[in-house]
């Protein structure tokens, strides 16, 4: 996935051993027992660790077993030097998910539990949460159009409640979503630990002996196949039941930005022209940029592939911005008049027009039919709109009519 800063999905790779140093990732090995209450004997202690569930650049993730409550969940353990970014995604988890009379079924990953660990390289804080199967590992062009649409409008139903509890996401993109895994609850530990793919261990072995320090872990672990596990276990084809998950770059509503490191796929134009033309490391950011991301992964969910593909943030991104919303804020101008424009760009509404109308082509497959189509291509539209001031709130995308029919 292109994404700017240090993002990465980590399905069938591992993290670099080298990040295993001080500031860096704990080193975990499958087996090991963390607890929130440190001096606990490692048998007393309250998580043990299964399987890796990915990692990354901030965290590895693993699937443990809650021995307190029998569940399985997943403890993402972050690297030593993310401090209070990662404090602040537990924050901003169990902000977004507080019930206060909120009885509606949530799509905001659940915070279960958080606390802090100190190991060889630091310490590290730890965020116990549901185990989702992240919606990229689910394969979406097998999908049907219904699965498509109700993952979307799960994905709504989510940025609404977390508006609505005060928190602005910063980082909504297709990695950042996963699907609810109900089936693993009722599963036994031993048929878990056997079913899931085999551990693909690569033993950590420096050249050099003196580097063989306690920052290290014993090897390094490839991500379980959680999507095969979870196509065995899952007992029908029912809609996804989303949620989103990634705070650590969530704020609060009245929260000035801090430096940002959105996709470039779902990054709101706003964003877009204050990094690329003011070269701005924290631009300003509220809840209308959240409601663009919104706009760029349904589309993604629908189409199989980002709006923006192949596109980079200095290179073409405001040209495909414009060229979707036929023209230039006045804002942009000047910045427009002087910069090299990406060859075919043309600003009017007649180019608009047939640029939804190729973008309508590829939506179509992932649509029930071409009314269906065509209310997904209005609701684009309205939400993909340069103005952060034009754009709907997140309230008013759910009340679209495209969502009526939703499963
Ligand atoms: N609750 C979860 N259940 C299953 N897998 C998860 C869960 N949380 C994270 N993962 C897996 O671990 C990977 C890394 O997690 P996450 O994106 O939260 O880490 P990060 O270091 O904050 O990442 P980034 O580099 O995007 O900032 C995810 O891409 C996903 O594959």
């Amino acid at each position: 996935m292109e994404v700017e800063g240090f993002h990465f999905d980590s399905m069938g790779t591992t993290e670099e051993q080298e990040r295993y140093c001080l500031g860096g990732f704990h080193p975990i090995a499958i087996g090991d027992m963390l607890d929130p209450q440190a001096g606990l004997a490692p048998s007393e202690r309250r998580y043990r660790i299964l399987h890796k569930l990915g990692f990354g650049s901030y965290a590895t993730v693993w699937l443990a077993r809650d021995i307190r409550s029998g569940t399985f969940v997943a403890v993402k353990v972050t690297t030593a030097d993310s401090g209070a970014s990662e404090e602040r995604e537990a924050k901003m988890l169990a902000k977004a998910t507080a019930a206060q009379g909120d009885t509606s079924p949530m799509h905001i990953l659940r915070l279960h539990d958080h606390f802090a660990i100190v190991g060889p390289n630091g310490l590290h804080h730890v965020l116990v949460t549901d185990v989702v199967l992240p919606i990229l590992s689910v394969g979406i062009h097998r999908t049907s159009p219904d699965w498509r649409k109700a993952a979307a409008r799960g994905l709504v139903l989510g940025v609404a409640q977390m508006h609505r509890h005060g928190v602005k996401h910063g980082d909504l993109h297709l990695g950042n979503l996963g699907c609810a895994m109900p089936e693993l609850l009722n599963q036994d530990e031993d048929d878990v630990v056997q079913d899931l793919s085999p551990y693909e261990l690569t033993v950590v072995l420096p050249r050099d002996p003196r580097v063989q320090t306690a920052s290290l872990p014993p090897y390094v672990v490839m991500p379980c196949q959680l999507s095969a596990y979870w196509a065995r276990i899952r007992s029908s084809d029912s809609p996804p039941d989303v949620k989103i998950l990634d705070f650590g770059n969530a704020r609060e509503m009245h929260e000035p930005a801090g430096e940002l490191q959105c996709a470039v796929e779902a990054c709101a134009p706003e964003l877009a022209f204050a990094r690329v033309a003011r070269k701005e490391a924290c631009p300003e950011w509220d809840a209308s940029s959240d409601v663009w991301a919104v706009g760029t992964t349904i589309y993604e969910i629908v189409a199989g592939s980002s709006l923006f593909y192949g596109i980079g943030l200095a290179d073409g991104l405001l040209d495909t911005m414009v060229k979707l919303t036929g023209a230039v804020p006045p804002a942009w101008q000047s910045y427009w008049n002087v910069r090299p424009r990406l060859q075919g760009t043309e600003v009017s509404s007649q180019a608009t027009t047939e640029e939804w109308e190729r973008r309508r082509a590829t939506l179509r497959a992932g649509c029930v039919d071409e009314a269906d189509a065509d209310q997904l291509v209005q609701l684009l539209r309205r939400v993909l709109v340069l103005d952060p001031e034009k754009r709907p709130t997140i309230d008013e995308v759910l009340q679209d009519p495209w969502f009526q029919d939703a499963k």
